[in-house]
């Protein structure tokens, strides 16, 4: 099998006051299909900077990524524009979800921004809300859900056009660790039951337990790299 997204040694550099700052520094991953990939560090070694390069958010200063095998580094930005769009799904840490929509009115508006004909638009909202467990609650406004709730909502949003690769960056960072351990299983039951691929960027311990490869960065540089069985939690 090859990787949906691979990064080839890429350098990330940052000028700051004369300085130069390396985010990134010889950073080469695989992301697998149908694989939990989690990116691990402390604050300030290179997850957001990686994140974003691989969200084609970013570009890198020196090295290729490659997304299902074309290097994106060189593509102009309509072209990246267009896999962004198609082709990737984004959590964050906060689920930046419209206040005023209720939590089926999110995904089906995000649906129809990626140009889903309005037909497959409502059986495709309700089929993701139900993946996340929010059958019940999709008439609700995000002010009437909890936190976990509130991603829930923006992971079905994330998933509902059906995209290559999920990239959450820090997604429990707001949550407690009861809500935050939610979300992880929640992650690992889409990637076993629905074979979706998932880049998680964190700095909670507790995702050894849950990816099934995982890298920490320190400094910009990958200083270990763990493939891991699946533990059931
Ligand atoms: N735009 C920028 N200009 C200058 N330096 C930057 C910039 N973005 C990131 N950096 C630096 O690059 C390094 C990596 O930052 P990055 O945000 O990727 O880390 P992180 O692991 O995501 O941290 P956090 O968990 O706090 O978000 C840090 O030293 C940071 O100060």
């Amino acid at each position: 099998m090859k990787p949906v997204i691979k990064t080839v040694s890429i350098k990330r550099v940052f000028k700051s006051g004369g300085e130069n700052v390396y985010a990134l520094n010889d950073v080469s991953i695989s992301v697998m299909p149908g694989t939990f990939v989690a990116l691990r560090g402390r604050s300030g070694s290179g997850k957001t900077t990686l994140m974003n390069i691989l969200g084609a958010l970013d570009r890198p200063t020196e090295g290729q990524v490659f997304f299902e095998g074309t290097e994106i580094g060189e593509l102009p930005e309509s072209q990246r524009d267009e896999l962004r769009r198609r082709k990737l799904g984004f959590v964050f840490q906060a689920s930046a979800l419209i206040p005023l929509m209720s939590a089926y009115e999110n995904v089906e508006f995000s649906l129809r921004i990626a140009g889903v004909p309005a037909a497959q638009r409502r059986k495709r909202a309700e089929e993701v809300l139900a993946l996340v467990g929010l059958s019940k609650r999709m008439k609700h406004r995000p002010m009437e859900m909890s936190g976990g709730e509130q991603q829930r909502v923006a992971i079905a949003r994330a998933m509902a056009h059906n995209p290559s690769v999920i990239l959450a960056d820090e997604p429990t960072a707001q949550l407690d660790s009861r809500m935050g351990l939610q979300i992880m299983k929640l992650f690992r039951d889409l990637v076993d039951k629905e074979g979706i691929t998932i880049v998680m960027a964190t700095h909670d311990p507790i995702i050894m337990e849950v990816a099934d490869h995982v890298y920490t960065l320190e400094d910009g540089k990958v200083v270990d790299e763990q493939e891991q069985r699946s533990k059931a939690l």
